[in-house]
């Protein structure tokens, strides 16, 4: 059994370690992530990392992970922004909010598929002007969805959160080691 982490994501390998576990191999999957017309974000989500797990090749006996993290502000689902422009949009219409992070994790070992979603909420604080350029010029916001990283400086923008931490990150812990429990990792099966 080799363990495979489908993901280029350095946050998603980071909390993996947190765990005590180090992939034996890492292969993000290529997929399309546009949203279909009329999609709404949790499902988008659950969708999209399904494809993920799909999309990675791995023997019959490997455990392949995947996730996806979403952004959602009502029905938007707000991606990754594609320059400052549009991260300073988010970052206005995210000002003075509650919005949910939703990660759904989808763990594969054969044609067998073990699915999570987590749905977390959380609260940015009214934003001036200054506060965004503030951010914006960290350039922290690249790469991450909704343009933002509660991790990194964003964290000074955000006084509350609701649900799981290591989910609004990229990769909620505790569902992931119950997923991977399921599908037989050693670490989790109990017996180690
Ligand atoms: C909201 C939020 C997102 N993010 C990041 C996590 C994910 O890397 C990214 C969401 O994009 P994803 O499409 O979930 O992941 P990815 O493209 O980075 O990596 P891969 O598809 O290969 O797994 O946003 C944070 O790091 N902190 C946050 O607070």
């Amino acid at each position: 059994m080799a363990f495979i982490l489908g993901s280029g994501s350095p946050r998603r390998l980071d909390l993996l370690t947190q765990l005590g576990i180090t992939p034996d191999a890492v292969r993000p999957p290529e997929i399309d992530e546009d949203p279909k017309p009329g999609e709404l974000p949790r499902s988008y989500c659950a969708r999209i990392a399904r494809e993920k797990v799909a999309a990675v090749e791995a023997a019959p006996d490997d455990i392949v992970l995947c996730a996806d993290t979403t952004v959602a502000l009502g029905r938007r689902i707000l991606g990754k922004p594609a320059d400052a422009g549009e991260a300073a949009d988010f970052l206005y219409a995210l000002s003075g909010r509650r919005h949910r992070v939703i990660t759904a994790v989808a763990v594969r070992r054969g044609d067998q598929v073990w699915e999570r979603d987590v749905v977390s909420q959380v609260k940015v604080k009214r934003l001036s002007d200054a506060e965004v350029n503030a951010y914006l010029a960290t350039e922290d916001w690249r790469g991450k969805a909704g343009g933002y990283a509660i991790q990194g400086p964003a964290g000074a923008l955000i006084p509350w959160i609701s649900g799981s931490f290591t989910g609004i990150v990229g990769l909620p812990l505790a569902e992931t080691a119950t997923l991977l429990a399921a599908a037989g990792h050693p670490k989790f099966r109990g017996d180690a």
